[in-house]
């Protein structure tokens, strides 16, 4: 394969496309196979991901310069069509470059056919900058109409967004210029197993427990990190797991249990810190595969059981646990930053058969908490309906259950996924 680099972005783009491929398993799948390191893996990635981040941006330029508009274009080719305009209009690869090289690899990967075509159409795109084509393809939108097309995520989300930040609604702008950046990768050091100072990178700006890696930094080649003494974890979910453990409880704290806890990083931080009390953690997870991660992830600690039920009908006594985590099921709005196709997947009707499961995984915590103890409920959606909507739903009408806290962290202002905790106390 000549340039296997951009034949190898072409492939990851088709595989997410059409077998609904993730992203962040397939491609360094085809990175390996194809041994593809260092500056041409990160190359690659920037690629692929970017053109997925700005797909959306991609297909409104790319139909208004495809006389029978975008939808007319064949999928393999307009795959090639979006990565050209990712290298055009978004990276520092000279314009003859980007199109001779998508070019070549249209011509290799998918035939003679359909070379003029894209040659034509990639020539078009590179005659203007991106602010020169979003000004075209924005003309006589407003809002989030605007938006949507400029920042590149679907309007439905984008309207998600902006009603999630509630009275903060004017950061909208900042909130979907964070969702296009890739995140820096975040470790935590699990307590009583290692400290932060033993790892590389700097401190979190809000957990205790993070270190963020510098750019570039191999999560891999740290020896922590590959004997379970430390993860890779978002300084968000760290913060799920603390509030769960610092709320305070009336009497005994010795039985924590961990509803939803696939594949397991809160799990093992909040092992961890049960560890440190004297407390034992109850990790369940519905699917065994996601299971077997979490035995991964716990197995330097002791005092932590994995068991595999469906969180609303496991056999545990009510009332039996001083702190139970709800991490519930959700659409990952929180979280568009690091899963690049996402954004494009997710459908407004996922919320339909989310939030029923949502309601009765939180009505379940309930009843396993004990009185006096508590329940923290978690998604990595800021989506009113997946958040306070749901813990509304549970609470309203029980006067046994007090919502103490409800926080939710921001990519463009913590940092963060935008991660959801409310901390309950039953009485
Ligand atoms: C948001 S993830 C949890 C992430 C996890 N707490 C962590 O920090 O790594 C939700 C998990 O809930 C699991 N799940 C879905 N339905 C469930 C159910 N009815 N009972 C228990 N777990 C369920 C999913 O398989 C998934 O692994």
């Amino acid at each position: 394969m000549s340039d296997p680099v951009r034949s190898v972005a072409l492939h990851a783009l088709r595989a997410v496309s059409e077998q609904d491929a993730y992203v962040n398993l397939v491609l360094p799948a085809m990175l390996d196979e194809h041994h593809i390191e260092g500056r041409d893996a990160a190359f690659a990635t920037e690629l692929v991901h970017g053109t997925l981040r700005r797909q959306g941006t991609y297909d409104a330029i790319i139909d208004h310069v495809a006389s029978k508009g975008v939808r007319s274009i064949d999928p393999p080719v307009l795959d090639a069509l979006r990565l050209g305009a990712h290298q055009l209009l978004n990276m520092r690869v000279p314009a003859h470059a980007a199109v001779s090289e998508t070019v070549d690899v249209v011509r290799r990967e998918i035939g003679h056919k359909p070379v003029a075509f894209t040659n034509a159409l990639l020539r078009k795109i590179g005659q203007k900058d991106l602010d020169g084509w979003l000004a075209i393809v924005t003309e006589g939108l407003e809002g989030d109409e605007a938006r949507a097309i400029r920042a590149s995520h679907p309007l439905w989300i984008v309207q998600a967004l902006r009603e999630a930040l509630g009275g903060h609604a004017a950061q909208i702008d900042k909130l979907l210029a964070a969702d296009n950046l890739p995140p820096r990768v975040t470790l935590v050091a699990r307590p009583g197993l290692s400290t932060p100072e033993q790892l590389p990178g700097t401190p979190g700006k809000l957990s205790p427990y993070a270190r963020i890696l510098d750019e570039g930094g191999d999560p891999g080649a740290i020896a922590e990190v590959r004997d379970g003494r430390a993860g890779v974890q978002d300084e968000g979910s760290q913060l799920v797991a603390i509030a769960l453990a610092e709320a305070a409880v009336d009497g005994q704290d010795a039985r924590w249990l961990d509803l939803c806890a696939g594949p397991g990083g809160k799990a093992a931080l909040l092992g961890a810190l049960a560890a440190g009390r004297g407390a034992t953690l109850v990790a369940n997870e519905m699917q065994e595969h996601r299971a077997e991660l979490v035995r991964h992830g716990v197995r330097r600690l002791g005092n932590v059981e994995v068991t595999v039920f469906d969180g609303r009908e496991g056999p545990w006594e009510p009332g039996s646990f001083d702190r139970v985590l709800v991490d519930a099921p959700c659409t990952g709005l929180g979280a568009l930053r690091r899963r690049p196709e996402s954004r494009w997947r997710r459908k407004p009707s996922d919320l339909d058969g989310l939030v029923p499961l949502q309601e009765a995984l939180l009505t379940r915590a309930l009843e396993l908490v004990r009185p006096g103890g508590v329940v923290a409920y978690a998604t990595c959606s800021p989506h009113v309906r997946e958040t306070t909507r749901v813990v509304e739903a549970v609470t309203g009408g029980r006067d046994d259950v007090v919502v103490e806290s409800t926080h939710q962290w921001w990519p463009h202002i913590d940092g963060t996924d935008a991660m959801f905790c409310a901390v309950l106390r039953r009485h």
